[in-house]
């Protein structure tokens, strides 16, 4: 049921109007594509790319939005989205879900910072269901234990190749010191001057929980492999990027894409097109929303 062309006949101009969107949005607010990105990937590692993610809290449910690990999602992302949604009820009303947005977005964005581009399949549908209750201990956060992180991405079907490729993600985009600051103090891992850097950019954490740094700090607006590179070099900064290259069983992908970007390109690009298909609903299983924060 799925197909690239889905929308050829019911809404042609579903690519262009995405594209429109998400131009207009990155150049106005640089921080959309990776806030996206990490949006997505969100959604997808809960119970599939079905924009589980972008509902709303109710009186009687709280959202996955609403767990703690993504109270940080960006609203940009979010605000990108619904933008693209209210474009397209115009063009093609109750045609277009928000799962199948997100992921196109999704795409766009990585490829207009310098990323790989691929191929999206379309037709999903929405989920009616999101839970922040189940929100825990199926995303990687930076302070589990390495073995548990690679377990949430292998019980899911991908390989250890494909997690340090999606991981290259970090090439982009921020963290809020909390995710990093304790860890900082206990590793020896790190460049010195990185950390002393870190410390000082992160003084005023907690009275400014606001306060963030860059994922990659060589390129932080450019998708490319310089995080890889600068993994070995002690200049990652979650606790989970340095596992990447402290765990031999991930460490020769960190190497392997640190030495060719090509490779790194193909390999993201493909396990994009995996993830992007990941515990998708068709048909009946979800519904076309009419809003992308509320289920009809
Ligand atoms: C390997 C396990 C991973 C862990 C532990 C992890 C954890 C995190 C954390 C803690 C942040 C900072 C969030 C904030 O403070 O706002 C972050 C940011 C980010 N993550 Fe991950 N992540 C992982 C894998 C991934 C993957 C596979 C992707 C995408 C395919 C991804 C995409 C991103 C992006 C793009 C950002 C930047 C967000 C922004 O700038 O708004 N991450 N990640
Ligand atoms: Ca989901
Ligand atoms: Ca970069």
């Amino acid at each position: 049921q799925l197909a690239y062309d889905y929308y050829a006949k019911s809404c042609p101009r579903f690519e262009e109007i995405i594209q429109e969107t998400v131009t207009n949005k990155q150049i106005t607010s640089p921080t959309t594509a990776a806030g996206t990105l990490r949006v997505f990937f969100h959604d997808c590692m809960l119970n599939g790319c079905d924009a589980s993610v972008l509902l709303s809290s109710t009186a009687f449910n709280s959202a996955e939005r609403d767990a703690d690990i993504n109270l940080s999602l960006p609203g940009d992302a979010f605000d990108l989205v619904t933008r693209a949604k209210a474009a397209l009820e115009l063009a093609c009303p109750n045609t277009v879900s928000c799962s199948d947005i997100l992921a196109l977005a999704t795409r766009d964005l990585v490829s207009m910072v310098g990323g790989p581009y691929y191929k999206v399949l379309l037709g999903r549908t929405d989920y009616r269901i999101s839970k922040s209750s189940n929100v825990e201990g199926n995303l990687p956060r930076p302070t589990m234990d390495f073995s548990k992180i690679i377990q949430i991405f292998t019980s899911r079907g991908f390989t250890l190749q494909e997690m340090v490729a999606l991981s290259g993600a970090h090439t982009i985009g921020f963290s809020h010191c909390k995710e990093f600051k304790s860890f900082l103090y206990n590793d020896t891992h790190y460049n010195q001057r990185f950390a002393q850097a870190l410390q000082h950019a992160c003084e005023n954490y907690p009275k400014d929980q606001t306060l963030s740094v860059f994922n990659d700090i060589m390129t932080p607006n450019v998708f490319d492999n310089k995080y890889f590179q600068n993994l070995p070099k002690g200049l990652g900064l979650l606790e989970s990027d340095h596992n990447l290259y402290d765990d031999p069983r991930t460490r020769p992908f960190v190497e392997m894409y640190a030495n060719d970007q090509n490779k790194f390109f193909q390999d993201f690009a493909k396990a994009m097109e995996k993830l992007s298909v990941y515990g998708i609903k068709t048909g009946r299983r979800g519904e076309i929303r009419r809003r992308c924060d509320a289920v009809n």
